[in-house]
């Protein structure tokens, strides 16, 4: 039963692989079981070849509670996923990926936030108004990775997310959703969402919500 949602975790994986947002072993997935506990990606795995073996089962502390294979580590950025559970009760599933465009969208914010353009894609991620101006957070992308997991904790103890994603300059996007499908989906919308600023910005269209 525990290991139902691995499958979800490996075609999602190998999904965003082909996509080339988890080459070189980039990127980790997680999904949480209804005991709180959650399967994460093994640290280091191709992740176009995942098999139920390059998972670890861990527990809202942060501890081992089931590794198929002994020594695996869990992902180096697990504290960033213990952070979004932490942060999001109804958060089931947390997926990381580094696409080229995510890093090039954040070279091009000039602040602490990604303004968002007011297209139709945003209804896929929950944002249901005229004209909306919703943002996605940015962080710095320290290299000891608590650090970045700390920042995330502190921003969203104060300020409620417009939309269920957070990007790291320079690294790439995490996304939340209350199911792998959903957050399956999620990826897929923002990453469209950063390709359509990319080609705005070459083509120099303003995007400002003003505009
Ligand atoms: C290509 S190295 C990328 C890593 O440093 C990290 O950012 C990453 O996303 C994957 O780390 P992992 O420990 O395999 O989960
Ligand atoms: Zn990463």
């Amino acid at each position: 039963m525990s290991g139902d949602l691995r499958s979800d975790l490996i075609a999602a994986a190998k999904h965003f692989y082909d996509r080339g947002w988890m080459v070189g072993t980039a990127g980790n997935l997680s999904a949480r079981l209804p005991d709180g506990t959650f399967w994460i990606t093994a640290s280091g795995r191709a992740k176009g070849q995942l098999t139920e073996e390059d998972f670890i089962r861990m527990n809202s502390d942060g501890a081992i509670v089931e590794q198929p294979v002994p020594h695996s580590r869990p992902s180096a950025e697990t504290s960033i996923h213990l952070a979004v559970y932490n942060c999001f009760p109804d958060a089931k599933a947390c997926y990381h990926v580094h696409s080229i465009e995510a890093n090039l969208v954040s070279r091009l914010a000039a602040g602490d936030a990604v303004p968002l353009p007011a297209i139709e894609m945003l209804k896929g991620l929950g944002v249901w108004e005229e004209n909306p101006q919703v943002a996605i957070p940015l962080f710095a992308n320290y290299l000891e990775v608590p650090k970045i997991a700390k920042a995330i904790c502190e921003f969203f103890a104060i300020c409620a997310p417009s939309v269920p994603a957070l990007l790291i300059r320079d690294h790439g996007i995490t996304v939340w959703a209350d199911s792998p499908a959903a957050a399956y989906n999620y990826v897929e919308i923002v990453e469209y969402i950063f390709r359509y600023t990319i080609a705005a910005h070459k083509l120099n269209l303003d995007l400002r919500w003003d505009s």
